[in-house]
């Protein structure tokens, strides 16, 4: 299959993919986003000879915008521009999640500081305030007191990108030390991990340590409806445990696997490109069948 790889930049998660695309003779396209233009009717890339697209690329905001494009060329893309949309937003993502009755942070969202402090209030400290787009746990704060309160928000009023002025508070979750990815293909789980660490951001690139997850029927049947939540393909369930049972806090569309590929036995990357060449086979069907 010929496959079209978007990226800005080539982490060890792209090269662990091409290296497994082409070594099973795969050819690979290689699209850097910041060289090309993206015209309404095609690109500088012949998108007709792509069996499937992969957006790999590192920034939400190109990756929303370019997943737009290559899927109005007719291009079957992972993951698809809507899917992008509501995982890369923390509030489409605890709407949909809530939606389908899936166990989420308690979590709201006001627009002033006043209203603001009013939610804070109203949750009590510690209380979680997030960036509405963001990733790697960056300038998320836990807040433990109202001094804390009205300084963060002033900051964020005050110097913040129009963004930051939606505010995104969310009850604390009293975790032990760890949370939980899945690694999930349309709903199916491939492999999870344990991440622990001694902050109460417990993400693996902040160096949190990782062990195996084994994956009960209860977070399968989790995974696969968070999955269907926002619209399957190739994502990153996170959960953290509570007392009464797992809580999805976040769902990544473009997720990075290398520390879940050193944490497991499964070769995970090996999964993927299976599943690639099974939704580039099955789209192939879907256009012969209509020919
Ligand atoms: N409400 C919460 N209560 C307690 N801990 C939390 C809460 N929300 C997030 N965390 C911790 O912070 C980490 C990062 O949170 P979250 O995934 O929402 O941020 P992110 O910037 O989207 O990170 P990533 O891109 O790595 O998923 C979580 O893995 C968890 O350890």
């Amino acid at each position: 299959m010929k496959v079209g790889l978007l990226y800005s930049r080539i982490r060890t998660d792209e090269k662990l993919l091409l290296e497994e695309l082409r070594e099973r003779g795969h050819d690979v396209v290689k699209i850097d986003v910041r060289d090309q233009q993206f015209g309404l009717s095609g690109s500088s890339v012949d998108a007709a000879e792509l069996d499937i697209v992969v957006d790999r690329c590192v920034a939400t905001s190109r990756s929303m915008y370019v997943t737009e494009f290559f899927e109005s060329y007719g291009v079957p893309i992972v993951n698809p521009p809507d899917v992008a949309s509501t995982c890369s937003d923390k509030v489409k993502t605890s709407l949909a999640l809530e939606e389908a009755g899936i166990p989420t942070p308690d979590t709201r969202v006001a627009f002033t500081r006043e209203a603001a402090l009013e939610a804070i209030q109203d949750f009590g400290y510690p209380v979680v305030l997030k960036p509405v787009v963001g990733s790697w746990g960056r300038l998320m704060a836990r807040i433990e007191d109202e001094h804390a309160a009205e300084a963060i928000l002033e900051h964020k009023e005050t110097l913040g990108h129009y963004e930051h002025k939606i505010f995104y508070i969310q009850e604390f979750v009293d975790k032990p030390g760890r949370d939980l990815r899945v690694l999930a293909l349309d709903g199916e789980p491939v492999a999870g991990m344990v991440r622990s660490a001694d902050h109460w951001i417990t993400n693996a690139h902040r160096g949190a340590e990782t062990e195996v997850l084994e994956i009960t029927p209860e977070i399968e049947d989790l995974v696969r409806r968070a999955s269907d939540a926002v619209g399957g393909g190739l994502l990153g369930v996170d959960l953290m445990e509570t007392e009464d049972g797992y809580t999805i806090h976040e769902i990544n569309h473009t997720v990075e696997y290398k520390a879940l590929a050193d944490a497991v036995e499964t070769d995970i990357v090996a999964e993927v490109v299976d599943w690639l060449e099974e939704k580039a086979a099955k789209s192939e069907n879907d256009v012969a069948a209509t020919a």
